[in-house]
């Protein structure tokens, strides 16, 4: 795993941009994306850039259960707001949040990753260390699933909403095995409270117990983390 360290988020957009940047330019046309607070500052790069994605095609890491598109807390809301109304993709995937079948829907999903295979995926990590929203204790070798999202995900997120009992419970997320299988990763990792994870991810064991340290086994990773999530790291 490559690891740059920068002093902020804003730097850290800054590097993960210019990774962007270069794949478009060497042909790549299957953008894999992530929420959160996190990719923000990629977001806004992206925005103000003169970089043209209506070739493209995104297909983002998740979506909590049983919101609707239109939903401002759904991931599809997000996704238009930060990024997509400015930058539009040729075609955007998401989880439909609100699809009446849930086993249909994970298929359905893994359908357009097989006929699309991500050539660069941004990541985020969570506090306890999960990708997407595959929390401690994925299975490695998973496809897009329904997860129930642990307690400590859900305090993590009841920013976003007005209180913790309207964070929904569960969410569908690209498994580990789908995103082990992108050609190119990004990790962005800002802030004091990843710093254990982000340690974790980089130096500890590959195991479930923390899901980013699957990112270990794979050939093309570049993890951007600022100074304060790093300082955790020994080396
Ligand atoms: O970037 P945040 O808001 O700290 O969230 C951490 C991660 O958890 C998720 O929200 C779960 O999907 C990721 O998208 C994100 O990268």
């Amino acid at each position: 795993m490559k690891l740059i360290v920068v002093k902020d988020s804003e730097q850290g957009g800054k590097e993960a941009y210019q990774i962007f940047a270069e794949a478009l330019k060497n042909g790549a046309t299957v953008f894999g994306l992530a929420t959160g607070s996190t990719p923000l500052t990629t977001y806004q790069k992206l925005v103000a850039s003169k970089l043209d994605f209506s070739d493209a095609i995104s297909i983002n890491l998740d979506e909590y259960v049983g919101l609707k598109p239109d939903n401002p807390q759904s991931y599809q809301y997000f996704m238009q707001e930060h990024l997509f109304k400015s930058k539009p993709f040729k075609r955007s995937y998401l989880p439909q949040g609100d699809a009446k079948d849930a086993a249909q829907e994970v298929k359905r999903y893994d359908r357009v990753i097989a006929e699309n295979p991500i050539d660069l995926q941004l990541l985020g990590i969570g506090r306890n260390g999960h990708i997407g929203f595959n929390e401690p204790g994925s299975d490695f070798t998973s496809a897009t699933h329904k997860v129930a999202l642990t307690p400590s995900t859900i305090a993590a997120n009841a920013r976003f909403f007005k209180n913790k009992d309207e964070v929904p419970r569960y969410a569908y997320s690209m498994g580990i095995g789908t995103i082990l299988k992108s050609k190119k990763i990004i990790l962005e990792a800002f802030g004091a409270a990843k710093a254990a994870a982000v340690a974790a991810m980089i130096e500890g064991p590959v195991t479930p117990a923390c899901p980013a340290s699957a990112l270990q086994k794979h050939a093309d990773v570049v993890a951007i983390v600022d100074e304060a999530a790093a300082a955790k790291l020994k080396k």
